[in-house]
């Protein structure tokens, strides 16, 4: 049977990137995704600007949602010093496995638990799966619809704290227009929009960051 987009990536990857080096892991998907296939990683343009907000907020928790090949997850982890956790949610096992093995490429599997399942499932779980108390910075990329659900389940859930930073992929393409109506006209929130594009291509896109005022 046909290879899945998804292989094929990890397939350039395994060719292409430099064993233990996550920045050849970075540049070797983009350069797939630019050059034989577009695939939806928050790509190199709005990658750069997930770069400057994750070393802005010097998180020590992580939680990304939406793993799907782990390109983020990998330029997040890229950045964190030696003690972080970096805790991604991914309900559909075929990219899960994929995005393990583009983790262990880069070298990165020590500092990342790849959790398969759904975000809605696992959410109230992780407090005492990890001993945590909160994340300090949230990235959100999987299913439009599921980012205004699992922000406040994180707030139910007591797994924001003042000043955690949530960060949202595709607020204007796809779009989550409940999502950023909810952030932006919210006093929990104090939120700002990064402009930028869709991945690989020239349409308009941008991310939100939203800051947790506390309760
Ligand atoms: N509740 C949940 N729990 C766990 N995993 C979940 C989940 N919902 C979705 N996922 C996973 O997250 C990824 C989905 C991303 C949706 N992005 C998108 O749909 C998307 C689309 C475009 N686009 O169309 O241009 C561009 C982009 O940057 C995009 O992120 C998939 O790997 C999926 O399995
Ligand atoms: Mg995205």
């Amino acid at each position: 049977t046909r290879t899945t987009r998804p292989q094929r990536l990890l397939q350039a990857v395994s060719i292409n990137a430099v064993r233990g080096d996550p920045d050849s892991v970075i540049k070797a998907i983009d350069h797939f995704c630019k050059h034989t296939e577009w695939a939806m990683n928050v790509g190199d343009e709005k990658g750069a600007i997930l770069d400057l907000v994750v070393m802005e907020t010097c998180p020590s928790t992580v939680l990304e949602l939406g793993t799907y090949c782990g390109y983020s997850t990998v330029r997040i982890t890229r950045l964190l010093p030696p003690a972080t956790k970096l805790i991604t949610v991914e309900m559909n096992p075929e990219y899960a496995h994929v995005a393990r093995q583009v983790i262990q490429h880069a070298g990165l599997q020590d500092k990342v638990c790849v959790l398969e399942g759904e975000s809605a499932d696992l959410i109230p779980k992780m407090a005492n799966m990890f001993g945590i108390q909160a994340f300090d910075f949230v990235f959100l990329d999987h299913w439009k619809d599921h980012y205004l659900p699992d922000i406040r389940l994180l707030e139910d859930c007591g797994l924001l704290a003042q000043g955690s930073v949530v960060l949202a992929d595709n607020v204007v393409c796809p779009g989550a227009p409940d999502y950023l109506n909810y952030v932006r006209y919210n006093l929990k929130y104090s939120s700002r929009f990064y402009q930028a594009h869709l991945e690989y291509t020239r349409v308009l896109d941008g991310l939100e960051r939203s800051e947790y005022q506390g309760d």
